[in-house]
């Protein structure tokens, strides 16, 4: 499929996961209330708004992590491919590796640097031969821009490298085993200004091939990587919209004093 130009309409853009009508309780706490949200193919869709209202809670909900968080209760219907990612059939296991995430913190395991990233090939039994593994940890370490700096030390520990460069890795780590859809929760607030560049143009060109949701505190951020964000607030999802439009003429007040900086 094409790359969506800027500003293209997203009646182009293919639909890759909708929520609808989503409703998360920690225990008797209700999280979100209602939530619906089209997310597309080949495109970055931005969640931001204040903190507490419920970005990464949302996030946890597209890939079933909340499922291992001890009284927490979803209703609602998300839909991956047209299909329930939350009915009975459905195996987390394998969701997640349609379906992946990188985390705010970098946590490599404490494993080489070859490991790291042949791990989910190896569980979910993708290649068969050494020369296969070899490829696809090339190959994703390559299309996570880090394949330079780490191919003459492919046995050293992964937690060895810099924080921007173990960010890399672990998303080297989720794009091995070919995901459709990249969950990515505040990937750059640990790292530097350099180390935050070369993550989002990394996601410029991961984009290409995968449907992104990425959770910023950063509005500048939302702005350079997004093509449509998503305001919160409160766990409502108070408006979505092409990134642009969000920025410079939102509909709602929220949306508006939020993007100013008048709270948050
Ligand atoms: N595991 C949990 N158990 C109980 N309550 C939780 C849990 N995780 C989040 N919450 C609560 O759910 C609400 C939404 O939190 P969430 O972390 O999703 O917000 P957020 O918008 O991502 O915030 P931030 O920007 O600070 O990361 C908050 O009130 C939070 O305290």
């Amino acid at each position: 499929m094409p790359e969506p130009r800027e500003g293209q309409s997203v009646a182009r853009l293919e639909l890759k996961m909708a929520a609808r009508d989503v409703n998360l309780w920690y225990g008797e706490k209700q999280a979100l209330f209602g939530v619906s949200l089209d997310m597309f193919d080949s495109s970055v869709t931005a969640l931001i708004g204040p903190s507490g209202c419920g970005k990464s809670t949302f996030l946890r909900c597209l890939d079933r992590m909340n499922d291992v968080i001890d009284g927490c209760r979803v209703e609602g219907d998300i839909r991956l491919d047209g299909e329930d990612i939350y009915a009975p059939r459905v195996d987390p296991v394998q969701l997640r590796a349609r379906v992946g995430m990188v985390f705010q913190k970098p946590n490599p395991f404490p494993k080489s640097i070859f490991e790291n990233v042949a791990y989910g090939p190896r569980i979910h039994g993708l290649c068969k031969t050494k020369a296969e593994y070899a490829d696809v940890v090339e190959k994703s370490l390559t299309r996570a821009g880090l394949w330079d700096e780490v191919k003459d030390r492919l046995d050293e520990s992964g937690t060895g490298l810099s924080g921007g460069q173990q960010q890399r890795l672990c998303i080297a780590r989720a794009i091995s085993v070919n995901p459709e859809v990249l969950l990515m929760d505040e990937p750059c607030s640990a790292l530097d200004p350099i180390a935050t560049a070369k993550i989002e143009t990394l996601m410029d060109e991961l984009k290409k091939n995968l449907c992104i949701v990425i959770v910023t505190h950063s509005m500048q951020q939302a702005a350079r990587v997004s093509q449509r964000t998503a305001f919160f607030h409160l766990g409502k999802l108070v408006e979505v919209d092409e990134t642009s439009k969000i920025f410079t003429n939102p509909t709602d007040q929220r949306t508006q004093d939020y993007v100013t900086g008048r709270f948050g």
